[in-house]
Protein backbone atom coordinates (compact mmCIF):
# COMPACT_ATOMS: atom_id res chain seq x y z
CA UNK A 1 0.00 0.00 0.00
CA UNK A 2 1.61 3.17 -0.99
CA UNK A 3 1.07 6.11 1.89
CA UNK A 4 0.46 9.49 1.17
CA UNK A 5 1.04 13.30 2.14
CA UNK A 6 -1.41 15.33 0.35
CA UNK A 7 -0.18 18.95 -0.03
CA UNK A 8 -3.02 21.16 -0.36
CA UNK A 9 -5.04 18.62 1.25
CA UNK A 10 -7.73 21.56 2.25
CA UNK A 11 -8.36 22.23 -1.73
CA UNK A 12 -10.43 21.19 -4.29
CA UNK A 13 -7.88 18.70 -5.29
CA UNK A 14 -7.07 17.57 -2.09
CA UNK A 15 -10.39 16.72 -1.86
CA UNK A 16 -10.30 14.52 -5.23
CA UNK A 17 -7.33 12.43 -3.72
CA UNK A 18 -8.48 12.31 -0.55
CA UNK A 19 -11.60 10.52 -1.83
CA UNK A 20 -10.13 8.28 -4.90
CA UNK A 21 -7.27 7.25 -2.17
CA UNK A 22 -10.18 6.10 0.10
CA UNK A 23 -11.61 4.21 -2.99
CA UNK A 24 -8.31 2.52 -3.53
CA UNK A 25 -6.92 -0.35 -1.70
CA UNK A 26 -3.20 0.05 -2.76
CA UNK A 27 -3.30 4.04 -1.31
CA UNK A 28 -3.59 5.79 2.17
CA UNK A 29 -3.60 9.48 2.91
CA UNK A 30 -1.43 9.64 6.19
CA UNK A 31 -1.10 13.18 6.72
CA UNK A 32 -2.20 16.64 4.79
CA UNK A 33 -0.34 19.87 4.98
CA UNK A 34 -2.20 22.97 4.56
CA UNK A 35 -2.02 26.80 5.81
CA UNK A 36 -5.65 25.91 6.26
CA UNK A 37 -5.72 23.50 8.91
CA UNK A 38 -9.16 22.13 8.92
CA UNK A 39 -9.54 18.79 10.43
CA UNK A 40 -10.09 15.89 8.20
CA UNK A 41 -10.21 12.01 8.51
CA UNK A 42 -6.10 11.84 8.90
CA UNK A 43 -3.83 14.76 10.86
CA UNK A 44 -3.36 18.12 9.23
CA UNK A 45 -0.70 19.99 9.42
CA UNK A 46 0.63 23.54 8.57
CA UNK A 47 4.08 22.39 7.41
CA UNK A 48 5.58 19.14 5.24
CA UNK A 49 8.67 19.40 8.09
CA UNK A 50 6.36 18.48 11.15
CA UNK A 51 4.80 15.49 9.93
CA UNK A 52 5.04 12.81 12.43
CA UNK A 53 3.60 9.93 9.82
CA UNK A 54 5.90 8.10 8.00
CA UNK A 55 5.32 8.10 4.06
CA UNK A 56 6.19 6.83 0.35
CA UNK A 57 5.27 10.25 -1.47
CA UNK A 58 3.73 13.78 -1.32
CA UNK A 59 1.12 14.10 -4.03
CA UNK A 60 1.30 18.47 -4.14
CA UNK A 61 -1.76 20.51 -5.28
CA UNK A 62 -1.65 24.18 -3.94
CA UNK A 63 -0.45 27.01 -4.69
CA UNK A 64 2.87 27.73 -6.23
CA UNK A 65 4.68 30.00 -3.52
CA UNK A 66 4.23 27.28 -1.11
CA UNK A 67 6.24 24.92 -3.41
CA UNK A 68 9.48 25.53 -2.34
CA UNK A 69 9.17 24.89 0.76
CA UNK A 70 7.58 22.31 0.32
CA UNK A 71 9.76 20.95 -1.93
CA UNK A 72 12.87 21.73 0.49
CA UNK A 73 11.01 19.42 3.89
CA UNK A 74 10.37 16.80 1.42
CA UNK A 75 14.80 16.93 0.59
CA UNK A 76 15.16 16.45 4.31
CA UNK A 77 12.73 13.79 4.67
CA UNK A 78 14.23 12.23 1.50
CA UNK A 79 10.68 11.70 0.32
CA UNK A 80 9.37 11.84 -3.50
CA UNK A 81 7.36 14.04 -4.39
CA UNK A 82 4.64 14.56 -7.29
CA UNK A 83 3.93 18.28 -7.82
CA UNK A 84 0.54 19.44 -10.17
CA UNK A 85 0.56 23.16 -9.05
CA UNK A 86 0.55 25.66 -11.82
CA UNK A 87 2.21 29.26 -12.16
CA UNK A 88 5.39 28.76 -10.89
CA UNK A 89 8.09 31.49 -11.30
CA UNK A 90 11.34 30.48 -13.15
CA UNK A 91 12.68 30.56 -9.20
CA UNK A 92 10.64 28.49 -7.96
CA UNK A 93 11.22 25.93 -10.96
CA UNK A 94 15.40 26.39 -10.25
CA UNK A 95 14.52 24.83 -6.24
CA UNK A 96 12.62 21.81 -7.61
CA UNK A 97 15.34 21.34 -10.30
CA UNK A 98 18.25 21.40 -7.67
CA UNK A 99 16.19 19.19 -5.56
CA UNK A 100 15.40 16.29 -8.08
CA UNK A 101 19.21 15.72 -7.88
CA UNK A 102 18.62 14.25 -4.74
CA UNK A 103 15.30 13.40 -4.83
CA UNK A 104 12.96 11.56 -7.29
CA UNK A 105 10.00 14.51 -8.79
CA UNK A 106 7.10 14.39 -10.98
CA UNK A 107 5.91 17.52 -12.28
CA UNK A 108 3.53 17.73 -14.77
CA UNK A 109 0.94 21.06 -15.09
CA UNK A 110 -1.65 18.76 -16.16
CA UNK A 111 -1.88 14.70 -14.94
CA UNK A 112 -5.02 13.61 -17.17
CA UNK A 113 -3.61 10.98 -19.99
CA UNK A 114 -5.91 13.20 -22.82
CA UNK A 115 -3.91 16.43 -22.70
CA UNK A 116 -0.78 13.95 -23.21
CA UNK A 117 -2.33 12.61 -25.46
CA UNK A 118 -3.30 15.93 -27.08
CA UNK A 119 0.36 17.29 -26.93
CA UNK A 120 1.79 14.84 -29.11
CA UNK A 121 -0.85 15.31 -31.86
CA UNK A 122 -0.33 19.35 -31.47
CA UNK A 123 3.40 18.37 -32.21
CA UNK A 124 2.50 16.17 -35.29
CA UNK A 125 0.41 19.14 -36.67
CA UNK A 126 2.62 22.15 -36.10
CA UNK A 127 5.27 20.25 -37.49
CA UNK A 128 3.44 19.73 -40.47
CA UNK A 129 1.42 22.85 -41.11
CA UNK A 130 4.13 25.49 -39.66
CA UNK A 131 5.02 26.99 -42.84
CA UNK A 132 1.54 28.21 -43.65
CA UNK A 133 -0.85 28.17 -40.48
CA UNK A 134 -0.93 30.91 -37.62
CA UNK A 135 -1.34 28.61 -33.90
CA UNK A 136 -2.98 30.00 -31.44
CA UNK A 137 -3.73 28.66 -27.85
CA UNK A 138 -7.04 29.25 -26.08
CA UNK A 139 -7.81 27.89 -22.12
CA UNK A 140 -11.18 27.95 -20.09
CA UNK A 141 -10.80 27.12 -16.71
CA UNK A 142 -13.11 27.88 -13.56
CA UNK A 143 -13.75 31.62 -11.65
CA UNK A 144 -11.61 30.18 -8.98
CA UNK A 145 -8.65 29.50 -10.69
CA UNK A 146 -5.62 32.18 -9.87
CA UNK A 147 -3.20 31.70 -12.12
CA UNK A 148 -3.25 33.08 -16.35
CA UNK A 149 -2.41 31.32 -18.69
CA UNK A 150 -2.85 27.89 -17.27
CA UNK A 151 0.00 25.40 -16.69
CA UNK A 152 -1.42 23.14 -19.68
CA UNK A 153 -1.71 26.46 -21.87
CA UNK A 154 1.91 26.91 -21.38
CA UNK A 155 3.06 23.51 -21.37
CA UNK A 156 1.63 23.11 -25.03
CA UNK A 157 3.23 26.70 -26.02
CA UNK A 158 6.75 24.79 -24.77
CA UNK A 159 5.99 21.71 -26.73
CA UNK A 160 5.11 23.32 -30.03
CA UNK A 161 8.47 25.29 -30.06
CA UNK A 162 10.12 22.19 -28.88
CA UNK A 163 9.01 20.90 -32.45
CA UNK A 164 9.81 24.48 -34.19
CA UNK A 165 13.37 24.73 -32.63
CA UNK A 166 12.30 28.01 -30.46
CA UNK A 167 10.54 29.70 -33.73
CA UNK A 168 7.28 30.59 -31.62
CA UNK A 169 7.41 33.92 -29.86
CA UNK A 170 4.35 33.67 -26.78
CA UNK A 171 1.96 36.75 -27.19
CA UNK A 172 -0.57 36.56 -24.50
CA UNK A 173 -4.05 38.00 -25.65
CA UNK A 174 -3.79 40.88 -28.14
CA UNK A 175 -6.19 44.26 -26.03
CA UNK A 176 -2.91 46.16 -26.20
CA UNK A 177 -1.72 45.41 -29.92
CA UNK A 178 -2.16 48.02 -32.39
CA UNK A 179 -0.24 45.59 -35.34
CA UNK A 180 -0.80 42.86 -37.57
CA UNK A 181 -0.26 39.22 -36.37
CA UNK A 182 3.63 38.25 -37.10
CA UNK A 183 3.66 34.48 -38.30
CA UNK A 184 6.48 33.78 -35.17
CA UNK A 185 3.94 34.92 -32.63
CA UNK A 186 1.89 31.95 -31.08
CA UNK A 187 -0.93 33.57 -29.30
CA UNK A 188 -2.25 32.16 -25.71
CA UNK A 189 -5.34 33.34 -24.25
CA UNK A 190 -7.31 32.86 -20.65
CA UNK A 191 -11.27 32.70 -19.67
CA UNK A 192 -12.62 32.23 -16.41
CA UNK A 193 -16.17 31.65 -16.01
CA UNK A 194 -17.94 29.55 -13.59
CA UNK A 195 -17.34 25.92 -13.03
CA UNK A 196 -15.65 24.72 -15.95
CA UNK A 197 -13.04 22.29 -14.66
CA UNK A 198 -10.63 22.65 -17.89
CA UNK A 199 -10.46 22.83 -21.44
CA UNK A 200 -7.53 23.98 -23.86
CA UNK A 201 -7.67 24.24 -27.96
CA UNK A 202 -5.08 24.35 -29.96
CA UNK A 203 -5.95 26.35 -33.30
CA UNK A 204 -4.33 26.38 -36.55
CA UNK A 205 -5.88 28.94 -38.68
CA UNK A 206 -4.68 28.90 -42.46
CA UNK A 207 -6.23 30.50 -45.60
CA UNK A 208 -10.00 29.69 -45.62
CA UNK A 209 -9.41 27.08 -43.25
CA UNK A 210 -8.63 26.08 -38.92
CA UNK A 211 -7.91 22.92 -38.41
CA UNK A 212 -9.19 22.63 -33.76
CA UNK A 213 -7.28 20.16 -31.75
CA UNK A 214 -8.79 20.21 -28.15
CA UNK A 215 -8.91 18.38 -24.92
CA UNK A 216 -11.61 19.01 -22.09
CA UNK A 217 -12.04 17.73 -18.74
CA UNK A 218 -14.98 16.81 -17.71
CA UNK A 219 -14.26 16.38 -13.86
CA UNK A 220 -11.46 16.55 -11.72
CA UNK A 221 -11.10 12.97 -10.82
CA UNK A 222 -8.74 12.86 -14.18
CA UNK A 223 -6.39 14.45 -12.70
CA UNK A 224 -6.67 12.96 -9.16
CA UNK A 225 -6.31 9.39 -11.01
CA UNK A 226 -3.23 10.86 -12.60
CA UNK A 227 -1.57 11.74 -9.73
CA UNK A 228 -2.02 8.51 -7.70
CA UNK A 229 -0.47 6.64 -10.95
CA UNK A 230 2.48 9.34 -11.14
CA UNK A 231 2.90 8.46 -7.08
CA UNK A 232 2.81 4.75 -8.01
CA UNK A 233 5.69 5.76 -10.63
CA UNK A 234 7.74 8.07 -8.77
CA UNK A 235 8.39 5.73 -5.59
CA UNK A 236 10.17 3.38 -7.81
CA UNK A 237 12.59 5.99 -9.70
CA UNK A 238 16.20 7.53 -9.21
CA UNK A 239 16.75 11.04 -8.19
CA UNK A 240 15.72 13.20 -10.98
CA UNK A 241 12.62 15.29 -12.57
CA UNK A 242 10.17 12.97 -14.52
CA UNK A 243 7.23 13.69 -16.50
CA UNK A 244 3.75 12.29 -18.21
CA UNK A 245 5.71 11.41 -21.10
CA UNK A 246 8.23 8.99 -18.55
CA UNK A 247 5.16 7.42 -17.17
CA UNK A 248 3.30 6.74 -20.35
CA UNK A 249 6.65 5.57 -21.70
CA UNK A 250 6.99 3.00 -18.73
CA UNK A 251 3.04 2.09 -20.04
N1 LIG B 1 -1.50 19.34 -12.83
C1 LIG B 1 -2.83 19.14 -12.85
O1 LIG B 1 -3.33 18.18 -13.48
C2 LIG B 1 -3.71 20.07 -12.09
C3 LIG B 1 -3.17 21.14 -11.45
N2 LIG B 1 -3.96 21.95 -10.68
C4 LIG B 1 -3.25 22.99 -9.96
O2 LIG B 1 -3.19 22.63 -8.58
C5 LIG B 1 -3.24 23.78 -7.77
C6 LIG B 1 -4.37 23.66 -6.76
O3 LIG B 1 -5.60 23.59 -7.43
P1 LIG B 1 -6.99 23.52 -6.60
O4 LIG B 1 -7.02 22.34 -5.72
O5 LIG B 1 -8.04 23.70 -7.63
O6 LIG B 1 -6.87 24.87 -5.75
P2 LIG B 1 -7.52 25.23 -4.34
O7 LIG B 1 -7.35 26.70 -4.18
O8 LIG B 1 -8.88 24.66 -4.24
O9 LIG B 1 -6.59 24.47 -3.29
C7 LIG B 1 -5.30 24.87 -2.94
C8 LIG B 1 -5.03 24.48 -1.50
O10 LIG B 1 -3.68 24.83 -1.20
C9 LIG B 1 -3.65 25.48 0.05
N3 LIG B 1 -2.51 26.39 0.14
C10 LIG B 1 -2.37 27.61 -0.44
N4 LIG B 1 -1.21 28.19 -0.07
C11 LIG B 1 -0.60 27.30 0.74
C12 LIG B 1 0.62 27.32 1.45
N5 LIG B 1 1.45 28.38 1.40
N6 LIG B 1 0.95 26.24 2.19
C13 LIG B 1 0.11 25.17 2.27
N7 LIG B 1 -1.08 25.11 1.64
C14 LIG B 1 -1.42 26.15 0.88
C15 LIG B 1 -4.98 26.23 0.14
O11 LIG B 1 -5.32 26.54 1.50
C16 LIG B 1 -5.93 25.25 -0.51
O12 LIG B 1 -6.51 24.38 0.45
C17 LIG B 1 -3.36 24.98 -8.73
O13 LIG B 1 -2.07 25.47 -9.00
C18 LIG B 1 -3.94 24.34 -9.99
O14 LIG B 1 -3.64 25.05 -11.16
C19 LIG B 1 -5.30 21.75 -10.54
C20 LIG B 1 -5.90 20.72 -11.20
C21 LIG B 1 -5.17 19.81 -12.05
O1 LIG C 1 -6.55 25.13 -11.82
C1 LIG C 1 -7.11 24.17 -12.39
O2 LIG C 1 -8.27 23.83 -12.12
C2 LIG C 1 -6.36 23.43 -13.40
N1 LIG C 1 -5.10 23.74 -13.57
C3 LIG C 1 -4.18 23.10 -14.43
C4 LIG C 1 -3.52 24.11 -15.36
O3 LIG C 1 -3.24 25.24 -14.94
O4 LIG C 1 -3.25 23.77 -16.51
C5 LIG C 1 -4.70 21.87 -15.09
C6 LIG C 1 -6.16 21.79 -15.30
O5 LIG C 1 -6.51 22.34 -16.53
C7 LIG C 1 -7.00 22.34 -14.16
Amino acid sequence: MIRIIIHGCNGKMGKVITKLAAENPGFKVVAGVDKNTSPLDFPVYSDLKDVKEEADVVIDFSYHEAVPNLVKAALQKKLPVVIATTGLSEEELKVIEEASKEIPIFKSANMSLGVNILINLVKEAAKILQQDFDIEIIEKHHNMKKDAPSGTALMIADSINQVLNDKKEYVYGRHTKTEQRKPSELGIHAVRGGTIVGEHQVIFAGHDEVITISHSAQSREIFGYGALQAAKFIINQKPGLYTMEDLVKKG
